[in-house]
């Protein structure tokens, strides 16, 4: 009998994904010491990703062909432009955060931005799933590790736990059902491929949680700005 596409996928890109799940971001939010100007960065990123996310979670429902899979993706879609978004909004007025004075656009937040978007623009529908596949597996996975510690800061429990949540659950879930179904139609080469998207976004997504520590404020070039942070365990 064949495998699962998606243990397929998770067997052939275990290093990449471990790498990812261990990141020292993940490791300061399981140690309880995620320094606040980090993650302050990291929001505002994340923001702009979520903005990246609705458009490719669109490209998805534009090419879905049932209306099973249409109604579902558009419940991901409500659940980004209004939850997350709500969150954001929340988050930046109570920690006084102005994203206008962070560069998202310095090559790691680029990058992931602009190599999402690729996969979602460029490919069918099934790259699209794999790529959405990765980030919120990998995102459940280190969420679930990381909410059974301690986590002092209240906006940074909230945002583990909209990571961990029922709804969350089910869209990681829904996104492995669906490759395994669609997968046992496929030829090797083409779930080789899909492999590879999932194995991308690791890598990209490696990137990305990279940024925060990088320090890009627009401030950071004046008198009393950030300086750089990178050594930081
Ligand atoms: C960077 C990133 N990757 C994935 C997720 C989970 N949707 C997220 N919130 N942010």
């Amino acid at each position: 009998m064949r495998e699962i596409l998606s243990e397929q996928i998770l067997r052939q890109n275990r290093l990449v994904f471990d790498r990812m799940i261990g990141h020292r971001f993940v490791a300061h939010i399981r140690a309880d010491r995620l320094p606040q100007p980090v993650f302050e960065r990291y929001l505002v990123f994340e923001r702009a990703f979520a903005d990246t996310a609705i458009s490719i979670c669109s490209f998805a429902t534009a090419r879905a062909e049932t209306i099973v899979q249409k109604r579902w993706l558009i419940g991901v879609l409500d659940s980004l432009t209004n939850r997350k978004m709500a969150y954001f909004e929340k988050a930046f007025a109570a920690r006084g955060i102005d994203p206008d004075a962070y560069d998202t656009d310095i090559h790691e937040v680029g990058d992931f931005r602009d190599g999402m978007l690729a996969i979602a623009r460029d490919g069918g529908y099934l790259d699209t799933i794999a790529a959405m596949f990765a980030v919120d597996w990998m995102y459940w996975t280190w969420s679930k590790a990381a909410s059974v510690g301690t986590i002092s800061d209240p906006l940074l429990k909230e945002w583990v736990e909209l990571h961990t949540s029922d709804a969350f659950a089910a869209q990681a879930r829904w996104l492995k059902k669906e490759l395994d179904r669609l997968g046992e139609t496929l030829d090797a080469p083409e779930r080789q491929r899909l492999s590879a998207v999932f194995g991308k976004a690791q890598a990209l997504e490696i990137a990305f949680h990279d940024a925060p520590y990088l320090c890009p404020e627009k401030t950071a070039m004046l008198p009393g700005g950030g300086g750089d942070i990178r050594q930081l365990a």
